[in-house]
């Protein structure tokens, strides 16, 4: 593919997140409905020697890291490349974004590594970038039809939680998966529904570890979202509206209201293949 390129690496949102087991080596197995947002990341990959320049409202919180996931993605496909990376999404927050920018790295050189989830358990979802059902370790992907448009406000507490702390604090790891099939999704109320019989098993966890995320789930219901959940292992929490414009009233009621936090309303992503 021709450089440079620029493109979006979309956020992941993880609707549910269900947590059936744990394997011998420590890993979680997993059940999770995954979309991908229209909000997210912008990275750019153009040829020249292996560099990363960061830019966005959250660089700083990467200027420190040893070996950002985009020098790890470059250098699996066993490439040079000149990338720039503008971090709009918090760091360590639930949303994938070290995984959504690698698969944009990925993608951009052409690499199809063989294991692309050394890398990260939601690279291969995020290579993917469509709806799915994941499972396994996040390496098993069942690819879902289009789902009906949500309209989703993202709140975080403004502090990172990294993924091995919440795991390690889960105290039940052997929990009911998802039903199988899943039920078709007509609309965003027969979504919603479904959703509201399935969990995030990483919630109680995150919040033990970061009580403000409580604070983060009970502000968005205030606001009269259809349901209140974390992403991933959080801590970013999200509220699912039936408007675009209910989306964005609740996004500025609780920035204004919490000025240490970052809110953020979104789409879901286009389909992208
Ligand atoms: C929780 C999710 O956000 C759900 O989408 C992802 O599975 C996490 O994906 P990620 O941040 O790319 O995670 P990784 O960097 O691969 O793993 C971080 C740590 O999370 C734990 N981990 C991750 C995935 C998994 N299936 N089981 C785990 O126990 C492990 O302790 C691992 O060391
Ligand atoms: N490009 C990157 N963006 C974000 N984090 C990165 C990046 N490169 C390396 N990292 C490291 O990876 C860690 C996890 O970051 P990331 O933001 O991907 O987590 P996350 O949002 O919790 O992801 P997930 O939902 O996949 O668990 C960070 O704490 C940071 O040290």
């Amino acid at each position: 593919m021709p450089l440079p390129r620029r493109e979006a690496a979309p956020a992941k949102l993880n609707l549910s997140l269900h947590v059936t087991g744990r394997r011998a080596d420590g890993y979680h197995l997993l059940d999770s409905l995954v979309v991908f947002l229209e909000l997210g990341d912008v990275v750019t990959v153009a040829p020249g020697p292996l560099s990363l320049s960061l830019t966005g409202p959250f660089a700083q919180g990467l200027a420190a890291e040893p070996d950002n996931l985009c020098l790890r993605a470059a250098r699996l496909a066993g490439r040079e490349a000149r990338i720039t990376l503008e971090k709009n999404l918090p760091v360590a927050s639930g949303i994938g974004g070290g995984s959504a920018d690698a698969a944009v790295v990925l993608r951009a050189l052409d690499a199809r590594p063989e294991r692309p989830e050394t890398l990260g358990a939601d690279l291969p979802a995020c290579l993917a970038g469509r709806p799915l059902r994941m499972r396994g370790l996040g390496e098993i992907l069942v690819p879902l039809p289009p789902l009906p448009q949500l309209h989703v406000l993202l709140v975080n507490p403004g502090r990172g939680l990294p993924t091995p702390a919440v795991f390690k604090a889960l105290a039940q790891r052997d929990n009911p998966p998802m039903p199988e099939p899943l039920p078709d999704f007509p609309d965003a109320p027969a979504l919603i529904a479904f959703l509201q019989e399935c969990r995030n098993d990483l919630e109680a966890p995150a919040i033990a570890l970061m009580p403000e995320i409580a604070d983060c789930l009970a502000a968005i219901r205030a606001t009269g979202a259809a349901l209140a959940r974390m992403s991933g292992s959080g801590a970013t929490c999200f509220g699912l509206f039936a408007t675009a414009a209910q989306a964005q009233a609740a996004r500025a009621r609780i920035a204004g209201a919490n000025p240490g936090w970052w809110v953020a309303a979104s789409g879901l992503a286009p389909a992208k293949h």
